[in-house]
């Protein structure tokens, strides 16, 4: 069943995830960025905290809808296709913030990063005792992940909103999915297909040399 109008499912995140992935292993932006759409959607409903990181998530999802909507839509249609047009056109700044501050290599490689981050919470919240703090696996994940691309003050005030996350079981709740048992085993099957994506892509990436880009 459709989640109510404006609320979140982790069913409809996890599915667009799952559609990412074609029979040639290539990433479709179009779902990739759905995706993301809904899991700022949940974001935004755990309290104003929260606003500094979904607001710079939204942009960086704005600017690659822009892309995947604009005159050379075909280019941005698969992950594989964007690295190849942006760095056959020189279109990718490779050791510093220049002519293409805001390419799409450089902005999918930083949700790619939180990509990671994701996978890390979702799999402690699994695998986490039913009395397990959300705060602590948020913490842990994040510091496994994101934490080494952010300068101390994004960490300490990301650090601080992870203390208002809510119980493990209301924080289940609250994907919309039925009970706590049932949101851990949707958990079970929708982390395979956020491996996935993870993994291709941080194979192209690496196959590129664009993990570091500024
Ligand atoms: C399935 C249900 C449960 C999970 C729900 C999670 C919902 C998470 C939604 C969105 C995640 C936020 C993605 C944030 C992208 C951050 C990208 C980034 O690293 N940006 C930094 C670098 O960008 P540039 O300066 O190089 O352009 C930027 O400096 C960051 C600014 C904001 C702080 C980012 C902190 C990220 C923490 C991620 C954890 C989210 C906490 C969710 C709590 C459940």
């Amino acid at each position: 069943m459709a989640a109510a109008q404006g609320a979140f499912s982790l069913r409809e995140v996890m599915a667009a995830f799952q559609s990412c992935v074609t029979e040639q292993r290539e990433v479709l932006l179009g779902p990739y960025l759905r995706g993301w759409r809904g899991l700022v959607r949940f974001l935004n409903g755990l309290g104003a905290i929260f606003s500094f990181i979904s607001k710079d998530a939204v942009t960086k999802i704005q600017i690659m809808e822009s892309y995947c909507g604009g005159e050379k839509k075909e280019e941005y249609r698969t992950m594989q296709s964007m690295v190849r047009y942006e760095l056959n056109g020189g279109l990718v700044d490779l050791e510093q913030r220049s002519a293409h501050p805001n390419s799409g290599c450089r902005t999918v490689l930083r949700l790619h990063r939180a990509l990671h981050w994701l996978q890390l919470f979702l799999e402690g919240l699994r695998t986490a005792q039913q009395d397990a703090s959300t705060s602590t696996i948020c913490t842990d994940s994040y510091n496994a992940s994101l934490a080494a691309y952010h300068p101390w003050i994004v960490r300490k005030a990301a650090t601080l909103a992870f203390c208002t996350l809510p119980s493990r079981d209301a924080f289940l709740e609250v994907m919309n999915v039925g009970g706590p048992e049932e949101a851990v085993e949707m958990l079970g099957d929708a982390l395979p297909h956020i491996r996935d994506v993870y993994g291709i892509t941080e194979e192209l990436y690496a196959q590129h040399r664009l993990l570091d880009l500024p």
